[in-house]
């Protein structure tokens, strides 16, 4: 594979974009590699601009969850945008929208569009600020809410691939009303609220984390933490930005059966566009502008072309009825076929997978449960697989702290071609030990 053009378009690019990257985590910094730049995708396909294809395990860090450029999503967005791209007012595609949602996620009642998953994470700690008069939250070491300033300390994704945990920018009064706890420990959100009780106002949690790679809740972990917020008065906040239809047509929530008060969604929402939302029950919701007195609003938000790709991918997800079934075939069957290379290989590892998301940890570790487990990760190691996976036409996060995402795109034959893709960089990663 050459990869002359992809560093051309990025030495350019770093003249006037910071980095070359509008989001560090594309620069594939952290894996030591010229980022490819893509020219185009379709299905599970992806195409750089020097031509190379690859199948792609990023989707988009999560919303293509149907693969690129499905013919129903790309003709309702052309639909839409016939009609006009933004009109600052109410549409049609707004309420349609809100209503598959409120249908499909067990625990929204009403449900408000914004631009970004980061949106959608900053609005609901206000509301729940604006709804208890409380002003601490509880955050997860390792989880990541996207980038605004309350969780950027200890946050996952990007900020741990590129050892940036706690940004500069964030002020000390921001920062003292984010407490942190770690996940799957319920004896450190415990000790929080014995210690600031009468003042958080919610706790948010990623409810499979997905940023610090992929860590499951523990049996009783989800459970213990609606107990603790209801008995604390606090509101429970699931941020599903990544498990919303993910996991289940429910989220997080149907497939672990627990409620919390407010849901933030993002992803896969949007088909593809840029949307995020937050919902909850009614009398939470109905505190909002102009009904209640907390104020959240947005020039682009509801945007009939992003309504338009995201209703139609739920539609699409909803009237497709093996849907989850072969999301999870797929995706055990990778789960199989990376445990049987590991076995055949010697190379320890640990492999986490729930539905269609996992990662593989270069650990030695015997499981990855915690923040801590998913440090040990060997990122050296997991930068020598990420670009013997490239190299082998396997597109897949450059981050050992992210997830791989299954598809319903992804075909029987791209699940077997990563599993060799996966066996011969891991008997390379093997010789390279040895050497
Ligand atoms: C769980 C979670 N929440 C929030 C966000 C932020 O979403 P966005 O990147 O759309 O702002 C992300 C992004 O990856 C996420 O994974
Ligand atoms: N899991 C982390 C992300 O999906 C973030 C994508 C980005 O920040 O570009």
């Amino acid at each position: 594979m050459q990869f002359s053009k992809s560093i051309e378009a990025f030495q350019q690019a770093q003249q006037s974009i910071p980095g070359g990257v509008n989001s560090p985590v594309r620069a594939f910094k952290s894996v030591n590699l010229n980022p490819v730049f893509i020219d185009c995708a379709k299905g599970s396909t992806v195409v750089d601009i020097d031509g190379n294809q690859y199948t792609d395990f990023v989707s988009s860090w999560g919303p293509l969850i149907f693969g690129h450029a499905h013919p129903e999503i790309v003709s309702a967005i052309n639909k839409a945008a016939q009609k006009g791209t933004s009109y600052g007012a109410p549409t049609l595609y707004e309420t349609e929208m809100a209503e598959l949602i409120v249908e499909m996620v067990p625990s929204i009642e009403k449900v408000r569009m914004v631009n970004s998953g980061t949106e959608a994470t900053m609005s609901a700690i206000r509301l729940a600020r604006g709804t208890t008069g409380r002003e601490k939250i509880v955050k997860f070491v390792g989880n990541y809410h996207g980038h605004g300033d309350s969780f950027l300390i200890k946050a996952g994704s990007g900020a741990i691939t590129l050892g940036l945990p706690d940004s500069p920018g964030v002020t000390a009064g921001n920062a003292k009303d984010t407490l942190l706890a770690n996940y799957n420990d319920l004896a450190s959100v415990e000790q929080l609220f014995a210690e600031n009780g009468e003042n958080i106002a919610a706790i948010i949690v990623e409810p499979v984390a997905g940023n610090m790679g992929v860590v499951l809740p523990e049996k009783g972990f989800l459970e213990g933490l609606r107990e603790i917020a209801t008995k604390n008065g606090a509101l429970l906040i699931f941020d599903e930005v990544i498990t919303g239809f993910r996991l289940a047509k429910g989220g997080a929530q149907e497939y672990f059966n627990v409620m919390p008060d407010i849901t933030t969604l993002g992803k896969i929402i949007g088909g593809g566009l840029p949307v995020g939302a937050y919902g909850g029950k009614k009398e939470i919701m109905d505190q909002l502008a102009p009904n209640g007195p907390i104020y959240q609003a947005g020039t682009l938000s509801g945007n009939p072309l992003a309504m338009a790709a995201g209703s139609t991918m739920l539609k699409l997800i909803r009237n497709t009825a093996d849907f989850y079934p072969e999301l999870e075939r797929k995706a055990k069957k990778l789960e199989e076929g990376i445990r049987n290379n590991l076995k055949e290989t010697g190379i320890k590892a640990v492999l986490n997978r729930v539905g269609s998301m996992m990662t593989l940890f270069f650990t030695n570790e015997e499981k990855v449960s915690s923040y801590e487990e998913a440090m040990s990760a060997d990122t050296t190691r997991y930068a020598k697989y990420f670009k013997l996976s490239l190299e082998s036409g396997m597109y897949i996060a450059p981050s050992q702290f992210e997830c791989l995402f299954v598809s319903y795109a992804h075909s029987d034959e791209d699940i077997d071609n990563i599993i060799a893709a996966n066996l011969n960089a891991l008997k390379e990663l093997k010789r390279l030990r040895e050497d």
